[in-house]
């Protein structure tokens, strides 16, 4: 589907790439064929050098126009009138790619609770395979927050020289036991749903709520939720913090569903970019690409330290840290200093 935009020369198109090939998985299972869907933006220019590769987090779709505006757009910092900027929904989310809803072919019913599970090195084995077929032997830049960033990190490791640049955001190179127990706090809400267990796309879905609860109080910080959330003084009940979470869960559940959640949470957990490589300072000094990573001052979830030791650790390494009061999720917030942030990485590139 081409969607002229009021530019003439601006075209975004949205398409479902099929594999019809098996990806053996990490954990030895086989995902026999597989569809990624995919959004792009602008056009290739005449040498293919201008590949911008969005990786999206958790709960994100290919539409990363839509959740980047920011960042992503006409006028702004990748403008589709320069770039040719791609992003495709990673394995298990249910925005158009193969997921726990999607048809079993060995039993011609959806997989739901027997959808394998996926590590980060499988979904960046699952873009390489459109990557292939669309043909694009060079990618300018990828770049991925949070759990875009772990799948970013695992691509740019198997990409070697055809990756120029790597822009990691908010995210880490081996996932912490912090961060598996929030998402195993997330995943026993979701069980404790008492649909959980049904083969139905409304299974599990009020845990769900709950689930989302629970991540954006890691997505954010005590100072955002004070300066947003804060309640008059004789307040005694009701708060606004707790409408506020309950309505994120609700909001969440009305466009995401359990199942996807639970894989893809499952997925950050066993994310380790240094497993069977030789440990995390050996895989990431195999990166040759120009690697920025940024962190976010008052991220709990994914501490600005961790993207700092990839900087340290990759060949060429870049730190920068955005200064916010938003936490975990500033790097879909603060783009005024991203763009800057940005700006002089590339232009560091440029004069070196
Ligand atoms: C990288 C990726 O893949 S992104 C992943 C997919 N996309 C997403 O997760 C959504 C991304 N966007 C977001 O999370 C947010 O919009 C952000 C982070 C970009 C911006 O967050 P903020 O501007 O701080 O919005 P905030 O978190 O305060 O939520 C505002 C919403 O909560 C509602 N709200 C705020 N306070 C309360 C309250 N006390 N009670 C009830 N509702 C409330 C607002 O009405 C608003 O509703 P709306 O979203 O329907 O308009
Ligand atoms: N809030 C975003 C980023 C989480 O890391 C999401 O829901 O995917």
């Amino acid at each position: 589907m081409n969607l002229k935009s009021q530019y003439a020369s601006i075209t975004m198109t949205q398409e479902i790439f099929h594999s019809s090939l098996p990806l053996h998985l990490e954990s030895g299972e086989i995902l026999p064929e597989f569809d990624l869907g995919y959004t792009t933006y602008g056009q290739l220019n005449t040498d293919r050098s201008n590949v911008i590769w969005v990786i999206h987090a958790l709960t994100g779709d290919s539409n990363a126009q839509e959740w980047w505006s920011g960042l992503i757009g006409e006028d702004k910092f990748f403008d589709p009138a320069d770039h040719f900027i791609i992003c495709a929904n990673l394995l298990g989310s249910c925005y158009g790619s193969t997921q726990p809803f999607s048809e079993n072919p060995k039993t011609g019913k959806p997989y739901y609770y027997d959808f394998p599970q996926m590590t980060s090195r499988d979904l960046a084995a699952g873009l390489e395979r459109l990557r292939v077929h669309l043909k694009i032997d060079s990618i300018h830049t990828l770049i991925g927050g949070s759990l875009g960033g772990q799948v970013g990190l695992e691509w740019a490791y198997t990409l070697g020289e055809k990756l120029r640049n790597t822009v990691i955001l908010a995210s880490t190179a081996k996932t912490r036991p912090w961060v598996i127990g929030f998402n195993e706090t997330q995943r026993m809400a979701i069980e404790s749903d008492c649909t959980w267990g049904e083969n139905a796309e409304s299974a599990g879905q009020k845990g769900l709520e709950t689930a989302r609860a629970i991540a954006m109080l890691t997505y954010r910080h005590p100072q955002d939720l004070e300066r947003k959330q804060a309640d008059s003084e004789n307040k005694m009940d009701d708060y606004r913090a707790s409408s506020y979470l309950r309505y994120q869960g609700q909001k969440l559940a009305k466009r995401f569903n359990a199942l996807s959640y639970w894989t893809l949470s499952k997925t950050m957990d066993s994310h380790d970019l240094g497993r069977n490589r030789g440990g995390l300072d050996e895989a990431l000094g195999q990166i040759e690409a120009n690697v920025l990573a940024i962190g976010v001052d008052s991220d709990l979830l994914f501490l600005p330290s961790e993207s700092q030791y990839i900087s340290q650790k990759v060949k060429k390494g870049t730190y920068k840290e955005i200064t916010s009061s938003a936490g975990h999720d500033a790097f879909l917030i603060e783009f005024e200093q991203l763009s800057y942030i940005l700006k002089s990485f590339y232009l560091q590139q440029k004069s070196s």
